[in-house]
């Protein structure tokens, strides 16, 4: 089943400069594939990100999430879908810092207005999962960037999301930090099937992907599977990012 359906959609940002965006986008997600997103800075990897997380306006085309337009809904109805329906990572975790681990993982349930017995479940499920039930009382400024990367991704799952989000989730780790925050995500996709589209420099993170699409000049440009090999998919999507080009230092950190 189609989980995410992207037609034709076009983002024109106006202003002195007329900025085209994306251009004719045309992109299917599977229910339960985790897909990458790669390009070049300034490919127009952020700005599909935005109409699919509904933050942002298409210009053109349209988003169907679950067979459904978020885009005709009602304001109300649209951040109720977006908590519910919509998990989202991000590069600087988004975290409240003087709240503790458990109290940010359970906000979308709190803003939901969710019964008490039931965020506890949910939390000690999720905690579990990924392996910080020992530091659920502890304050953001007290845990490692791993960690706050694993609180960030519980909250984000803590609703059952249908589709997950991530923003260069591994921008602001180290590797082994990385390592183990996309071996999670791989976890979660696995057992839990949920959907998730990932957008990232980051060769490394994107070899845990079933399947890369790469943009370039706001254009979809090719895309490569994983297959059995996660070292072998990790080979090709460098191979691919040469041959797109962009700035050297894009593949300055690359780490194997
Ligand atoms: N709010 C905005 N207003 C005007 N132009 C924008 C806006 N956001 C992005 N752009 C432009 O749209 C194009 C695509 O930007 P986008 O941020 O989607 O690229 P990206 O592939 O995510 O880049 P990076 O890898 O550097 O984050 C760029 O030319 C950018 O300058």
């Amino acid at each position: 089943m189609d989980l995410l359906q992207v037609r034709g959609l076009g983002k024109v940002y106006p202003g002195k400069i007329v900025t085209r965006a994306l251009h004719d986008i045309h992109l299917t997600i599977e229910q339960g594939e985790f897909v990458g997103i790669m390009g070049p800075s300034g490919s127009g990897k952020t700005t599909l990100l935005n109409l699919v997380s509904t933050i942002d306006a298409p210009s053109t085309g349209e988003v169907l999430i679950n067979g459904k337009n978020p885009f005709a809904l009602k304001r109300k109805e649209l951040a109720a879908f977006r908590r519910r329906e919509l998990g989202f990572v991000f590069q600087d975790f988004n975290l409240l810092d003087t709240l503790t681990v458990a109290e940010n993982i359970v906000l979308p349930l709190t803003l939901d207005r969710r019964p008490l017995r039931e965020m506890e479940k949910k939390l000690e499920r999720i905690a579990d999962k990924l392996g910080i039930r020992d530091i659920l009382g502890k304050r953001i400024y007290e845990i490692s960037g791993g960690q706050r990367q694993r609180a960030a991704i519980a909250r984000a799952m803590i609703p059952g999301p249908s589709l997950l989000l991530a923003d260069e989730p591994t921008g602001s780790l180290d590797s082994n930090a990385s390592r183990a925050v996309m071996e999670l995500l791989e976890g979660i996709n696995r057992s839990e099937g949920t959907t998730m589209m990932l957008v990232s420099h980051d060769p490394l993170a994107a070899s845990y992907c079933d399947r890369v699409v790469f943009i370039k000049d706001g254009m979809l440009s090719s895309e490569i599977h994983r297959g059995d090999s996660r070292q072998a998919f990790f080979q090709k999507i460098i191979e691919m990012l040469s041959f797109l080009g962009g700035n050297a230092h894009e593949l300055s950190s690359i780490r194997v």
